[in-house]
């Protein structure tokens, strides 16, 4: 079979693509550190280097995957460019002039594995849920991630049931641009590598994300290439945390928490597999309030309004009705 799959054998700060803000590096702890679970419990996100979460997947090359995933359907997008800006389908009739960068395809494994091999220049993500289509090896591995270790973090943080494992396997140079979603997320990279640039929910306003009724809802507007400083002024205050995480690494992605993920260039393909969490019940409130707590305000307020005018052309004048000029200075 053709090489296109990532190594094991590190990388080079050349495969990392260039950006105009700072960063520094995320914090990398071993699961036998006694300050894993204080920083868990606190939302901090948190490379976990020895927990061998899907470590049994460490084999899942395309050939041991195309004898072995079975004959279910798997979502594959397909970009224009290197950029893979998730949209919610749902959202795109109320947006006649929207269209997406990226088109879904479901396929079988097997001609996914074909366009790996003859890309032709072609830009593909595969996506899919692990669910109960894959054959009985897949399934003897998927039994084998440390759901010890899972269930563990599960309990002594309240969160809420496993929602899903998501497989990806992207191409090198694949970029999943700045977004935040709703859940916690245990993310393990299994195969290549890939760098995860993290911001906080405090710096929401820097990053300026979708309307809520926009496709690209939980999105970022700002474009990290080429960012528009006159219509996003505030993302030259924007501050990341980084990390490249390699086979067996796992990221504490905290609900609420922007992220970008980038296979790294020139590196073969990538591996993942997410470990979905629904939140926790909300318990009693404690001021001051947390920023994922805002931003999940803003979120409610936001749906609220979007819904009661029924008709989303309302919302921006409605919104700067409702503050420019009476909320933008603080001397109220
Ligand atoms: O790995 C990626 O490209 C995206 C993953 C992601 O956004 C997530 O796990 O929430
Ligand atoms: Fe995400």
């Amino acid at each position: 079979m053709a090489t296109v799959e990532g190594g094991t054998d590190g990388w080079d700060e050349n495969q990392l693509r260039k950006y105009t803000f700072p960063t520094t590096q995320l914090q990398r702890m071993s699961c036998k550190d006694p300050r894993l679970n204080d920083v868990i419990a606190r939302e901090e996100p948190v490379v976990i280097t020895d927990c061998n979460l899907a470590s049994s997947a460490s084999h899942w090359s395309l050939e041991y995957l195309s004898s072995n995933i079975g004959n279910g359907t798997f979502s594959v997008y397909e970009s224009d460019s290197h950029l893979f800006k998730y949209f919610d389908e749902k959202k795109i009739p109320g947006h006649k002039d929207f269209r997406p960068e990226m088109r879904r395809k479901e396929m079988k494994f097997n001609d996914f594995v074909a366009l790996m091999q003859n890309p032709e220049q072609r830009r593909f993500y595969l996506q899919q849920p692990l669910n109960d289509t894959v054959g009985p090896q897949v399934v003897k591995d998927f039994l084998q991630f440390n759901w010890d270790f899972a269930k563990e973090q599960q309990k002594r943080n309240g969160w809420g049931p496993l929602t899903s494992n998501l497989l990806l396997i992207g191409m090198a140079g694949n970029v999943t641009p700045c977004h935040y979603d709703e859940q916690e997320n245990l993310f393990a990279q299994v195969r290549g590598y890939k760098r995860v640039i993290l911001f906080p929910p405090e710096q929401f306003s820097c990053l300026y994300p979708y309307p809520v009724h926009h496709p690209h809802d939980r999105q970022c507007q700002v474009d990290f290439e080429n960012p528009d400083y006159e219509r996003f002024p505030l993302f030259k205050d924007v501050a990341g945390q980084e990390a490249v995480l390699g086979p067996g690494d796992v990221l504490f992605l905290p609900m609420y928490w922007f992220h970008h993920f980038e296979s790294l260039l020139d590196g073969g393909l990538t591996t993942s597999v997410t470990f979905w969490y629904k939140a926790p019940p909300v318990g009693k409130v404690e001021y001051p309030l947390k920023p994922q707590q805002k931003v999940a305000m803003m979120r409610n307020i936001e749906k609220m309004i979007t819904e009661a005018l029924n008709d989303q052309h309302e919302v921006a004048p409605f919104m700067r009705n409702m503050v420019l000029g009476r909320y933008t200075s603080d001397d109220l």
